[in-house]
């Protein structure tokens, strides 16, 4: 029993990699479903086979009192703004003058929604928390757990700090607006308020309700990772089982960013997701430490906002 448990959590929780962070379904939910039902049926028969990385273990059962303060061990920081190719411009020549080494630019989507901080301890997901004010944030672990595209266990057991955006797709956001409006409840502005009151319930199963996704885009104390760039970091988070937006690219010039953010947007309407702009970065992880940061924000990257 034991072992037909473990190899139902190992297939469950591979189809959910596939499904909610590939974005590449192997096996129909009908397939998904009958292997689901037939593990809570041996983890009702033999509970003490209970595991937290069980795929039935995303919906807590409880209501919290409230939210816990948490301490951010790494600051999250936010970043400055660019409006305008001049502004590029300017930000590119900044750079050159902090740096002599040839300099490489990921550019990656801004998706509207809002800043997560997921803990790993052994590949197993422990806490997860809001961004705050960058230094204290809200314990969000319970909520955050419903979200089938984040992993309850890597594929690595690796411990470090994961960051990104959870987000509201905007089908959801519109079938989620129709449904409040026909029980006459206030319907959301946009979906990033949305996916921002989703994440503050204190009950866990309306948050699974909503259809939450999340992309994640930065690391904390990810020495074991052993990545020297943004682009292998982010290579390596979805190698281990997290979800990373692909509408990244690689360029070395500022003109060729600029050239990317106006295809960005062009597309921006038919992407599934809000995005309110485009984040530049130094690529190299030792570039960006010779260039350094504010007290605020890095110094090697910027975020370039479309207009309202
Ligand atoms: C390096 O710091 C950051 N990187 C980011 N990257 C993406 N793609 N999106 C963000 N919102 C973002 N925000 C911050 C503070």
């Amino acid at each position: 029993t034991q072992n037909r448990i473990n190899a139902l959590k190992e297939k469950l929780n591979q189809f959910s990699y596939e499904y909610y962070v590939l974005d590449k379904p192997s096996v129909s939910d009908r397939e998904y479903d009958l292997l689901y039902h037939e593990l809570e049926k041996l983890e009702k028969k033999f509970p003490n086979l209970i595991t937290a990385d069980s795929p039935t273990q995303r919906i807590g059962d409880n209501v919290l009192p409230g939210f816990q303060k948490v301490q951010h061990d790494v600051p999250m920081l936010s970043l400055g703004d660019a409006f305008s190719q001049e502004d590029l411009l300017d930000f590119d020549q900044r750079i050159k003058k902090l740096t002599e080494k040839p300099v490489q630019y990921i550019c990656e989507l801004k998706i509207d929604g809002l800043a997560v901080s997921l803990h790993y301890e052994n590949g197993l997901f422990t806490r997860g928390a809001t961004r705050g004010d960058g230094t204290v944030g809200e314990d969000i672990t319970q909520n955050l757990r419903t979200i089938k595209a984040i992993p309850l266990r890597l594929k690595q057991p690796l411990s470090f700090e994961v960051r990104g955006e959870c987000y509201m797709p905007k089908d959801s956001f519109v079938k989620l607006n129709e449904d409040r409006d026909e029980k006459g409840l206030d319907v959301f502005a946009n979906p990033r308020n949305a996916a921002a009151g989703s994440m503050r319930q204190l009950d866990s199963s309306v948050t699974a309700s909503r259809n939450l996704s999340v992309f994640l885009y930065g690391a904390a104390n990810f020495a074991e990772l052993e990545v020297r760039s943004q682009s292998e970091l982010l290579t390596k988070l979805s190698e281990i089982g997290l979800r990373t937006n692909p509408e990244r690219r690689l360029f070395d010039s500022i003109e060729d960013v600029w050239a990317f953010i106006e295809e960005v947007g062009e597309k921006r309407s038919g992407l599934p997701y809000e995005i309110d702009g485009v984040v530049i970065k130094v690529n190299e992880f030792e570039t960006q430490e010779e260039i350094g940061y504010t007290v605020k924000a890095p110094r090697w990257a910027i975020a370039y906002k479309f207009p309202a």
